[in-house]
């Protein structure tokens, strides 16, 4: 008997394009929900644009977070119960994102993504990113009902905020070949159209490296194009396999032993440096890496991500510790190895 089975969830409404977010309501009328929603957000995006979204809908209430946690999520749940919502808004970057993500499943609600920064692939997935002591959990969630992604309100954040959404996706090379090898060595579940998406997804967006430049809508309209894609690649997989390997393992480590040091993609791409050195050696595709995120202006050394070498070292040799996923990294590197990878990639 044939008994494979499968439940692919993606959203149902994209909008990207320059001034979407004043179709927000629209959006969200199109999908028929019932009762008011309530806005999950963080500072930053909520004095941009959080009065935007407020004068769209009657009744909203809103929740401004510092942080991602699962006391964040508990926060939320319990605000979104005492408002009586029928559905969650989460505007901002990956933080209030995943938090938004997580509660609404807690809370059976739909929520909408409406990111404010291009700066990470979780604005679509259906995966939640959250850390907790030692660990750091991916929590699978159900993804956006809809994602409404303004380019002209995500051209005017920081720079930097869109190099490090080219630095996450640039990152899915790694985490495709750690995810291939996990199969070939541990017999994890691969999905060949989600690794091939995952993987052309990031070749597309090194081959528009031109076309990415300060002040340009066009970027953004490039990366978030990207990241949705990417987004749906975690969909399809079930899993972040696609878009999260060793080099997001030291990445999570970094933020626990550095924490507020550098920004999610910058620190991903820096750890695929290393973790592509490791996978295919100093004549390896390393420099490619490096090359395509020198062209995106995003980080490529230590003293470029503000965190010092021996910072960068124990984060390395420790990553394989923050999750039972398999990597390139296996039970660990030793300090030596870990030392050798990071400078001749020019890490340290
Ligand atoms: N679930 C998934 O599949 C994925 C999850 N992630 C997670 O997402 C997080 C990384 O996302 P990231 O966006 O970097 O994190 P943040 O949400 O912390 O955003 C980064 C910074 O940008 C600020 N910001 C956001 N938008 C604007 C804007 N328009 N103008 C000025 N400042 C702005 C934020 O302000 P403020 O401090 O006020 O919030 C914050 O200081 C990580 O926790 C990561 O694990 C990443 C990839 C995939
Ligand atoms: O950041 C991610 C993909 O870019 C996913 O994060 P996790 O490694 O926590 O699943
Ligand atoms: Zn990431």
């Amino acid at each position: 008997m044939f008994d494979k089975s499968t439940w692919i969830k993606l959203p149902r409404n994209v909008l990207q394009g320059h001034g979407v977010l004043d179709d927000l309501s629209a959006a969200v009328d199109e999908l028929y929900l019932s009762g008011d929603p309530f806005l999950v957000t963080s500072p930053s995006p909520d004095r941009i644009a959080g009065d935007r979204v407020r004068d769209q809908f009657d009744g909203i209430t809103s929740i401004s977070l510092d942080r991602a946690s699962f006391e964040s999520v508990e926060r939320v749940v319990d605000a979104a119960r005492e408002a009586d919502a029928g559905y969650l808004i989460a505007l901002g970057g990956g933080k209030p994102i995943d938090v938004a993500k997580m509660a609404s499943d807690r809370l059976d609600c739909g929520f909408i993504s409406v990111p404010t920064a291009a700066s990470h692939d979780g604005i679509v997935s259906g995966r939640s990113s959250i850390p907790e002591g030692d660990t750091r959990h991916s929590v699978a969630a159900d993804p956006p009902l809809a994602v409404v992604a303004d380019t002209e309100l995500l051209a005017e954040a920081p720079w930097e905020l869109t190099t490090a959404g080219c630095a996450d996706i640039i990152s899915n090379y790694t985490a495709v070949k750690d995810w291939e090898l996990a199969h070939r060595l541990k017999n994890v579940e691969y999905s060949e159209y989600a690794g091939a998406l995952s993987q052309m997804t990031a070749e597309m967006l090194v081959g528009s490296a031109d076309s990415i430049k300060p002040g340009l809508e066009e970027s953004a309209w490039i990366v978030t194009k990207a990241l949705v894609s990417s987004g749906v690649a975690m969909s399809i997989a079930g899993s972040s396999r696609p878009a999260s390997g060793a080099e997001h393992l030291f990445s999570h480590q970094l933020d626990r032993i550095a924490p507020g040091s550098a920004l999610h993609g910058h620190q991903v791409g820096v750890g695929s440096i290393m973790t592509e050195y490791f996978h295919s050696g100093a004549r390896g595709e390393w420099t490619d890496i490096r090359d395509a995120l020198s062209t995106m202006g995003a980080p490529t050394t230590a003293d470029e991500l503000g965190i010092d070498d021996e910072t960068i070292i124990e984060a390395l040799t420790t990553a394989h510790e923050i999750r039972d996923r398999y990597t390139i990294l296996g039970n660990g590197v030793s300090e030596e190895a870990a030392i050798e990878a990071a400078t001749i990639t020019g890490v340290i």
